[in-house]
């Protein structure tokens, strides 16, 4: 079996080799006749589509998009499992895509389920689908050997892909299960669990035969426990209390952002939506950092949704934004007659407000001396004596605080308490500017546009290529709540369907002069030049297939290498695009 070096351009079209050539998003670019039988799939067919679609990669595929290479693994494809190593082609810094051989296929597993389970698998099979709520069925060792389509929507997967794992590795952007906890104690369990950023209601049997647990059977009641306060309003039958129910009805209490509302596949944005999650339904203290607009508000809203808190207040203070001799009645609230011109009643306070929930302190940087002081005693003692009384209130808040400034700097000169840094720094999640992880700016300007599309009545279809250079090279200093005003004044004068150069604001289009001339031509004439030149000497085939690979130069250009952008850009297929490459470059190979 051919192997694919470390160094150098690898082989790549070798008739019967088992090489797999993969650009950076894992879309095979080239690959022999024999990875396409190991596959059982035609290489033709496999041509330009992802790797990661087509066999099950686990977790080798994040060490592949991380450039990590590696060695006598298992990925499965279909049924067959086959033993594969990877080694990354890394350029000028860059990892540009990779090279993945297999090696070969390896023999069937034999952990067939335990006859009792075969035998109930049989017979649910056939309602499984047929029930709106999600099922799912896990062998004694926690493989999910049946799930139903409903159950894996909610995972924004297919039962495919979930077959066959461990239940650990099936889930995606969720709680672990607690199913193998189930088998453990034999005991059902019903409650809510945090799955692919919503929080479902379900229940969860272990399965009993003569004395023996041979499995458990979990099924999603409520895809959103809101669903439960919904119907219980519907009958009338809520309870006027303390229950989620009222919090979710309630005014302020319904959280409008979660973590699927943060834009971006970026690998440092997929870590930080992971440590959110992990770091969520904790209780301690968060510090958000990051430059202006990179998104901490909405990364402190994410953190509330995914908290056991989400029913409860979020209660934003922006500390730079209250003069200094009013934050503290705003924070702590303030008694009847505290002071001249206090309100009749008094007044309840921020952190009150915010009692079982979580309270947002942005711009922590700034908040004065004085207060700093009152604010760590109320988070070491958990209660607060609101101005001008005499009462101490008990305080449940966790804290999320967020920065732009250089906390360490200012402790340094004295403006910023040592001890309340080391009390709001417990968990540090710092946030990457727009410039840090331009591959998100795509998704981003996308998901504003479709957005404003809703807000101003329209169907603008996205931004043409001149302006998509623009963006791609403006610097973004402030981040992305400025790409959100670019887009956003682009609305207001856009004729459409696509937003031009033209209608971007001055401060990014002053920047870049506009390309005075048409696309290049191969010729380095202008387009009416070229067209008249070839007239005559070139058939009407020729000059389109000329143009087409203009067409894709350029869109290839605009998207700095990237192929699914461009092949977006470009109306086609990825697939698609990859065809094309290959028919204007049979001799060469495909370019990567
Ligand atoms: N990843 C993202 N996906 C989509 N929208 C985002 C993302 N990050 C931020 N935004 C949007 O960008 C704007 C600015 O975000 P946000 O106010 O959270 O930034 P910030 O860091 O808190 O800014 P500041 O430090 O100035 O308070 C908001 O409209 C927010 O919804």
């Amino acid at each position: 079996m051919e192997r694919a070096g470390s160094g150098g351009e690898p082989a790549t079209t070798v008739g019967g080799s088992g090489v797999i050539r993969l650009d950076a998003e894992l879309g095979i670019v080239s690959l022999g006749e024999a990875a396409g039988r190991l596959i059982g799939i035609s290489p033709e067919a496999l041509l330009g589509r992802r790797i990661d679609e087509i066999v099950d990669l686990a977790n080798l595929g994040r060490l592949m998009h991380s450039g990590i290479s590696f060695s006598n693994q298992v990925i499965v494809a279909g049924t067959r499992r086959l033993a594969c190593d990877y080694v990354p082609i890394v350029e000028d810094d860059r990892i540009v895509g990779g090279v993945l051989t297999l090696l070969g296929a390896l023999p069937e597993e034999t952990s067939a389920p335990p006859d009792d389970l075969t035998e109930l698998l049989r017979s649910a099979g056939a309602f499984m689908d047929l029930d709106y709520h999600g099922i799912i069925i896990l062998d004694r060792s926690g493989t999910v050997v049946m799930v139903n389509q409903s159950f894996a929507e909610v995972l924004d997967t297919t039962p495919q892909t979930m077959i066959g794992k461990h239940v650990h590795q099936a889930y995606h952007n969720s709680q672990p299960s607690r199913m193998p906890h189930v088998m453990e104690s034999g005991k059902p369990e019903i409650s809510t669990h945090y799955m692919n950023g919503k929080e479902v209601y379900a229940s969860r049997f272990p399965l009993v035969r003569g004395g023996k647990v041979i499995g458990c059977v979990g099924k999603i009641l409520f895809k959103d426990v809101r669903e439960i306060t919904l119907l219980a309003n519907r009958l009338q039958s809520g309870p006027e209390g303390k229950t989620p129910a009222r919090a979710v009805a309630g005014k302020g209490s319904l959280f409008t952002y979660d973590i699927n509302s943060i834009v971006g596949q970026s690998t440092r944005i997929a870590e930080l939506k992971e440590t959110i999650l992990r770091v969520a339904p904790k209780n301690s203290n968060i510090l958000l950092r990051g430059e202006s607009g990179t998104g901490k508000e909405l990364f402190a809203h994410a953190l509330h949704a995914a908290s056991t808190r989400r029913y409860a207040p979020f209660v934003k203070v922006n500390c730079a934004a209250i003069p200094e001799h009013l934050l503290e009645s705003e924070l702590f609230g303030y008694a009847e007659g505290a002071f001249t011109g206090a309100r009749k009643g008094g007044q309840v306070g921020k952190f009150e407000l915010a009692h079982t929930g979580t309270i947002f302190l942005d711009e922590i940087g700034d908040m004065p001396l004085a207060m700093q002081a009152k604010l760590l005693r109320i988070l070491q003692e958990r209660e607060l004596v609101p101005l001008g009384s005499t009462t101490p209130k008990v305080i449940d808040v966790r804290v999320v605080a967020a920065t732009n400034s250089n906390l360490e700097q200012l402790v340094r000169e004295g403006r910023f308490r040592e001890d309340l840094y080391y009390r709001l720094n417990v968990v540090a999640l710092t946030i990457p500017s727009l410039r840090e992880r331009m591959e998100d700016v795509f998704a981003i300007a996308k998901s504003f546009v479709a957005q404003f599309n809703v807000d101003f009545g329209l169907q603008i279809q996205g931004l043409d290529g001149a302006a998509w250079e623009i963006i791609r090279h403006y610097h973004w200093p402030g981040n992305i709540r400025e790409l959100r005003n670019v887009i956003e004044s682009a609305f207001n004068v856009t004729s459409g369907p696509l937003i031009r150069r033209e209608d971007l604001p001055l401060q990014l289009t002053r920047l870049s002069p506009p390309s005075q001339s048409p696309p290049e031509c191969p010729s380095g004439q202008d387009l009416d030049g070229y067209l008249r030149s070839c007239l005559g000497r070139k058939n009407i085939g020729e000059i389109m297939d000329d143009l087409e690979r203009l067409l894709i130069e350029k869109a290839l250009e605009l998207c700095g290498g990237n192929k699914l952008q461009a092949a977006q850009l470009l109306g086609i297929s990825r697939p698609g695009l990859y065809k094309k490459l290959q028919k204007q470059a049979p001799a060469d190979g495909i370019p990567s």
